[in-house]
C-alpha cells in the first residue's frame, strides 16, 4: 500500500549527496519572517551564534547561550517548509565531553525541531562528532575561520596563508570530512586551499570567504542585505541597501507624524452609522 508523498525539508543526508553538483546554497536566518523569505530559494538555513553580534549587539559570538539558539531555533522552524534547518551549538555546550555535546544536541532537536546542529573545530572535535553521528545527531562540521575561538585566536583572521596553518587546515578538513559529519563550513580562507580541501574531503565544502571553488556557499543574511553595518568582512557581497531604507522610512514616518500628515483619514476609524 503506497501513501501519498508528503513533501518535507530536505535532509541533511540530501546536503551529503549534493556533492559535486549544483551548488547549495545556504542563508542564516534568526526569526520566523525572515525564515518565510529566504526559504523556498535556500537548501540549508542556518540559525548560527552570529545572531549574538547581528541581533543583540553583542562584541562576539562567545557569550551567546543555548536558551537563546533555542528560542530562535523555535522561531525559525515556524516559517520553514523547504530547507534544511540547521542550529549552531553555542560556545561551552560541546567542548567539555561528548556527553555533554550529545546532551545539548539532543535539546537542540528536541526543542527547536530543526534538522541538524553545527559546531565549530578540526582534529580535536572529529571524535565528538562521530559520537553524536553514530547516535543519531547529524552534525554539520565548521573550519577555518572559527569565530568562538576569537580570543585565542587574537581576532577574526582568516587562515591558511602560512605552509603551518595550511597543514593544520588539511589535516582538520580530513579529519571532519571522516568523522560523520554531513558536510562543512570552511570559513575564512584563500582559494587554492579551499579548492585543494574541496577536492579532498568526501562531504560537500560550505564556503563562506573561501572562494567559490566550495560545494555551496553561505552568508550572514543581515550582512548580504545591507541590515548589519557594525563591519563588513571582505567577503560579504551586498545585495541590497535594506540598513538605508529602514533609515529612510523612520526619517518619512517622523516627518508626517510631526506635520500632522500621518495618519490620513484613510488610517482612521469612523463610527459607522
Ligand atoms: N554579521 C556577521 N557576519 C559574519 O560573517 C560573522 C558574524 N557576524 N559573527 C560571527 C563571525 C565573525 N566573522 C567575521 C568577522 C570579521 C571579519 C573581518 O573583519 N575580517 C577582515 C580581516 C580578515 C583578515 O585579515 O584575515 C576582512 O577584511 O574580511 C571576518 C569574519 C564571521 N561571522
Ligand atoms: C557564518 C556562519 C557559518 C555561522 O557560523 C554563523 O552565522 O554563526
Ligand atoms: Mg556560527
Amino acid at each position: 500500500m503506497s501513501v501519498p508523498a508528503k513533501q518535507g525539508r530536505i535532509t541533511p543526508k540530501r546536503i551529503r549527496s549534493m556533492k559535486d553538483g549544483q551548488p547549495i546554497v545556504c542563508l542564516t536566518a534568526y526569526t520566523t519572517p525572515m525564515a518565510r523569505l529566504l526559504d523556498a530559494h535556500c537548501d540549508l538555513l542556518l540559525v548560527g551564534d552570529s545572531l549574538g553580534m547581528v541581533l543583540y549587539g553583542m562584541e562576539t559570538t562567545v557569550s551567546v547561550t543555548l536558551d537563546m539558539m533555542i528560542a530562535h531555533g523555535r522561531a525559525v522552524m515556524r516559517g520553514v517548509k523547504n530547507a534544511c534547518v540547521v542550529v549552531d551549538m553555542p560556545f561551552g555546550s560541546y567542548q567539555e565531553s561528548r556527553e555533554v555535546a550529545f546532551r545539548n544536541a539532543v535539546r537542540l532537536l528536541q526543542e527547536t525541531g530543526c534538522d541538524a546542529v553545527k559546531l565549530e573545530g578540526g582534529e580535536e572535535m572529529a571524535e565528538t562528532i562521530a559520537f553524536l553521528t553514530t547516535r543519531g545527531v547529524p552534525v554539520l562540521g565548521h573550519i577555518g575561520l572559527m569565530p568562538q575561538q576569537v580570543h585565542t585566536a587574537g581576532g577574526y583572521r582568516s587562515v591558511g596563508h602560512s605552509d603551518e596553518e595550511s597543514a593544520k587546515l588539511r589535516r582538520d578538513a580530513s579529519a571532519i570530512g571522516s568523522s560523520g559529519a554531513f558536510a562543512v563550513v570552511i570559513e575564512g580562507t584563500v582559494e587554492t586551499l579551499a579548492r585543494e580541501l574541496t577536492a579532498q574531503v568526501e562531504v560537500p565544502t560550505i564556503g563562506i570567504g573561501a572562494s567559490s571553488a566550495c560545494d555551496g556557499q553561505i552568508l550572514v543574511s543581515d550582512d548580504m542585505l545591507g541590515l548589519f553595518n557594525d563591519f563588513t568582512p571582505r567577503f560579504v557581497k551586498r545585495y541590497d541597501e535594506l540598513g538605508q531604507r529602514v533609515r529612510k522610512a523612520a526619517e518619512d514616518y517622523a516627518r508626517e507624524v510631526r506635520a500632522r500628515q500621518f495618519p490620513g483619514p484613510e488610517h482612521t476609524f469612523k463610527r459607522r452609522s
